[in-house]
């Protein structure tokens, strides 16, 4: 008769969502039922995605399976996703009173080649006196009062804040339940992997060609850094969460405010890493202290261990002030 201890408490994510609504005696419980959708529509899209019918249209599924989880919760009154040119504003009867902001489905290149992809969502609660619209969610980052992303691979891993730092979760197919696994993850201040698309190095301006090489070919002494980069920004961020580094889509003479969506990707991402620890800039400041100016706006990136990223920026003053 071995002696190991069977944990029998496992923690749900419903279950941590309530733990955590219970601290704040305010709550009305709302945001809860959300997060319950947000969990469905996740689980589903995961599921449509593993099955990889035509596999091409797996934006489309994905995107009509979180607005119908998010529309019949009856707590949304905006969404603002990456697959609609407009805001969707919900109708009366099922308005209710947050805006999920989302990528149905990142990393969309590398879907026909299986390798990881996923969902990104943040949400804001609308504005006191507004009845839901789109002015609700050009605000700045930092209000948004949950941030997350699912991530689709050999399992399904849901990294979530709530404004109280950052835990993850793995989906358990047996009870279909999102189960903690990775409870306060906290990202190492400095780390030895970055993360960029190297291809555009010929558009980089001379920071950012500095700030990469200064990692590639480090003084005497020092190691150089790793190279990793998926092209699916949720496995790329994922990965520094737990790792460490830096993960970069900066601007260049190509694409002059880079290619990642502030709402969406940006905004999200960074929120999860500085409840974690870390940083997100954009070249002049704070990535949450940017004011969009439209729903589908872009902005360049740099997020990851704290260290790292004041790193870039000193290099980056540095040129700024030449
Ligand atoms: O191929 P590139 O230019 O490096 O871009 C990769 C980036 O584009 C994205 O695929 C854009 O996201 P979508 O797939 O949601 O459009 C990111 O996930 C990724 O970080
Ligand atoms: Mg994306
Ligand atoms: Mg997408």
């Amino acid at each position: 008769m071995s002696d190991e201890k069977v944990t029998t408490d496992i923690i749900t994510l419903s279950r941590h969502v309530l733990d955590e609504q219970r601290k704040h005696k305010e709550a009305s419980g709302e945001l809860t039922l959300l997060l319950n959708a947000v969990q469905l529509g996740v689980g589903l899209a995961g599921a449509s995605n593993v099955q990889g019918e035509e596999q091409k249209k797996l934006d489309v599924i994905s995107n009509e399976i979180f607005i119908n989880a998010l529309r019949s919760s009856g707590r949304v009154a905006v969404m603002v996703s990456e697959e609609d040119e407009q805001a969707i504003i919900v109708e009366d009867g099922l308005r209710g009173r947050y805006c999920v902001v989302f990528d149905p489905l990142d990393g969309s290149s590398n879907i026909d080649a299986g390798v990881n992809v996923g969902t990104i969502f943040g949400i804001y609660r609308t504005r006191p006196g507004s009845n839901g619209t789109v002015e609700d969610v050009l605000r700045p980052g930092k209000e948004m009062v949950v941030a997350g992303y699912c991530m689709y691979g050999s399992s399904a891993n849901m990294v979530l804040s709530l404004g109280n730092g950052v835990n993850g979760y793995t989906l358990d197919n047996a009870i279909g339940e999102f189960i903690l696994t990775h409870p306060n993850i906290r990202i190492p201040s400095r780390g030895k992997i970055y993360s960029v698309n190297e291809g555009n190095a010929m558009y980089w301006d001379e920071a950012c060609t500095e700030y990469f090489n200064s990692l590639k070919f480090p003084p005497p002494g020092k190691n150089p850094y790793s190279a990793r980069y998926i092209g699916s920004m949720v496995a790329d961020v994922h990965r520094t969460l737990l790792y460490g580094g830096i993960f970069a889509y900066p601007a260049d003479k190509k694409s002059k405010n880079g290619k990642l969506r502030l709402l969406y990707e940006c905004f999200p991402m960074a929120y999860l890493v500085e409840q974690a620890g870390g940083k997100a800039v954009n070249g002049s400041g704070r990535i949450l202290d940017i004011v969009p100016d439209q729903i589908h706006a872009r902005a360049p990136i740099f997020l990851g261990s704290n260290d790292d990223v004041e790193d870039w920026e000193k290099i980056n003053e540095k040129f700024a002030k030449k």
